[in-house]
């Protein structure tokens, strides 16, 4: 008789970044950022069980561009739970992935997160929301916004996280690129291209007032005018038929577009539900995009969904 294990599965969201405002580069190299963060109903799931050592094991959308070993962020972001909690790292982690790779939109963090939560609770721990966004922040700055989910202000290299009240649903078309970027390299364009004009140097960057109130207000109209994003001059220079997707979309009726983070995901703000299933259908046809997908906004952090 053979004994499967229980497992538990944890769905954990994308995020787009509505506001991302970059500072100067520090000491550090990372960057110092005030953005506004919110995430999406486009989720991985992760499921983990017991087992006599710890793998992963990927599959779904850009599955093949991603390594099953060590410097996979599920494995890494396990390694620390066990260490954390003096427990021994033998899992089975299994990844289905709807997030696109290297795409903006912290697919990888989002499996970071994922394990956190479902290997917390695959050994009962009694690890305290602090202590679990630590380690999430020790994993990557986009880490500890997918255990909090939902609309955010995010300060430092963005892990530092407030609520931001967001009053109903905003409909949101992706349209996904093909390739990804490298988010290091997206940066390092940012720099460069503020290395060639001095006088146009970023000072510590702004809190999105006007982006909050309308955020507050709910009406996706006086949102979309407000989306901003910094390092998208960076992502469109990497990528320039990028600027025909963002085009596209707004020409296929939608309120507004950005890229997404460090792209190269374009994000386009609609109207109503109605509305995005029209902009994708376009974008779709447009020949602008490998695939698109619309996601509603706010969605939670990653939870737990099921119990095997
Ligand atoms: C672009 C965003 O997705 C916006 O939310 C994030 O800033 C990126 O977050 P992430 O992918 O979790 O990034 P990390 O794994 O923390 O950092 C990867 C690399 O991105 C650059 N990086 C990241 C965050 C930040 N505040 N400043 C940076 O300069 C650094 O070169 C860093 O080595
Ligand atoms: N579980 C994972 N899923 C996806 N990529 C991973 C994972 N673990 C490690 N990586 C590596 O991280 C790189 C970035 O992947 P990811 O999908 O997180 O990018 P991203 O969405 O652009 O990130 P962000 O929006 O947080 O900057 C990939 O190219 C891959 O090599």
């Amino acid at each position: 008789m053979s004994v499967v294990s229980p497992s538990v599965t944890v769905r954990a969201p994308a995020k787009v970044n509505l506001h991302l405002g970059v500072g100067p580069r520090r000491p550090d190299g990372y960057h110092d950022l005030v953005t506004v963060f919110q995430a999406l109903s486009l989720h991985d799931d992760i499921t983990v069980r017991a087992a006599p050592e710890l793998t992963v094991r990927t599959r779904g959308e850009g599955a093949a561009f991603v390594a099953d070993d060590q410097t996979n962020l599920a494995y890494r972001a396990a390694v620390a739970l066990a260490a954390w909690a003096n427990h021994g790292s033998g899992l089975d982690i299994d990844i289905d992935k709807a997030i696109p790779v290297a795409g903006g939109m912290a697919g990888g963090s989002a499996d970071a997160a994922g394990t956190l939560v479902a290997v917390a609770e695959l050994w009962k721990l009694d690890i305290d929301r602090a202590a679990l966004s630590a380690l999430a922040a020790d994993l990557g700055s986009d880490v500890p916004f997918i255990l909090y989910g939902g609309t955010a202000l995010g300060t430092g290299r963005g892990e530092q996280l407030v609520p931001v009240l967001s009053r109903g649903e905003f409909h949101w078309v992706l349209a996904l690129a093909d390739g990804g970027l490298s988010t290091p390299k997206v940066f390092a364009e940012l720099d460069r291209l503020r290395d060639g004009r001095p006088e146009a140097g970023p000072g510590e960057p702004a809190r999105p007032d006007d982006l909050l109130a309308a955020l507050a207000s709910g009406d996706p109209h006086a949102v979309a005018p407000l989306l901003y994003n910094d390092l998208q001059p960076a992502a469109l220079g990497l990528k320039p038929a990028l600027r025909r997707t963002l085009r596209a979309g707004t020409e296929a009726g939608a309120l507004g577009g950005i890229v997404s983070g460090s792209g190269p995901t374009c994000a386009f703000l609609c109207a109503d539900q109605d509305s995005a299933v029209a902009v994708a259908a376009e974008l779709a046809g447009a020949g602008v995009a490998r695939g698109v997908r619309v996601a509603g906004g706010p969605v939670p952090g990653a939870k737990v969904v099921d119990h095997g």
